[in-house]
């Protein structure tokens, strides 16, 4: 089966100060919001945690999807799908239980994600799919936005979607970095169908023409008609 492709604007890239009017700028054009939530522990940079998702929760009816950078997500997780979060991902290096943390997302009403970072191999993985909505492979080192993307880091969603394809199971291959109207196709044809974009989103000067335009360039490629 072949989902059509989810463009999930990182807030990370936005004007904090007028969050809840960055967040409207691309609704009812992207598909998710992408929170990046990083603690100064797992990764250097320190950004927003749950009560700003819960305040931001009341603002849109936008799905969430809450990427997690931090250390001991087993202790953090939940709150995030208790707050209405629509998808939560835990980063495999940060969690000794990924299928335990995984149910206990999913019991708690959210759909459970793993992300991979940049130094890691995937192939430990992949028999954890079954307990996965989604594997958000990153396709830059966590921690920061604007970087530049990482072509290399391809070869681990070929590998997840590989696997994903020949379990006909119903889980979404996200990348996460770096990801614009010029790489965005190398990620649709590797065969990733969720796609966070920071700044190439805020960065632009209409955010919702962004969205839009980097639907169409990863549909095209996924040979899906919109
Ligand atoms: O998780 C992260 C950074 O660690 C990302 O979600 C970035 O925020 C994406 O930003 P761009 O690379 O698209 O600017
Ligand atoms: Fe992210």
């Amino acid at each position: 089966m072949t989902s059509s492709p989810i463009i999930a604007p990182s807030i990370l890239a936005s004007d904090f100060s007028r969050l809840a009017d960055e967040v409207h700028a691309i609704e009812g054009a992207a598909d998710w919001l992408h929170v990046d939530v990083m603690d100064n522990h797992f990764v250097p940079n320190l950004t927003i945690g749950l009560p700003v998702v819960q305040s931001l929760r009341k603002a849109t009816s936008i799905p969430f999807d809450v990427h997690l950078m931090i250390a001991h997500p087993e202790r953090w997780a939940p709150g995030y799908a208790e707050a209405g979060a629509y998808n939560v991902t835990f980063h495999a290096e940060a969690c000794d239980d990924p299928v335990g943390l995984a149910k206990t997302l999913r019991a708690a009403g959210a759909k459970a994600g793993l992300a991979i970072d940049r130094d890691t191999p995937v192939e430990p993985y992949l028999e954890l799919l079954p307990y996965l909505d989604t594997v958000l492979i990153m396709t830059i080192k966590a921690g920061f936005g604007g970087q530049s993307f990482l072509p290399e880091m391809l070869d681990k969603v070929r590998d997840v979607r590989r696997r994903v394809s020949v379990g006909h199971l119903d889980v979404r291959v996200e990348v996460d970095g770096g990801i614009a109207a010029d790489t965005i196709e190398q990620a649709a044809e590797a065969g990733a169908d969720a796609f966070v974009a920071g700044t190439a989103v805020y960065g632009a000067a209409d955010p919702a023409q962004a969205v839009r335009k980097l639907r169409a360039l990863a549909a095209e490629r996924m040979g899906i008609s919109m």
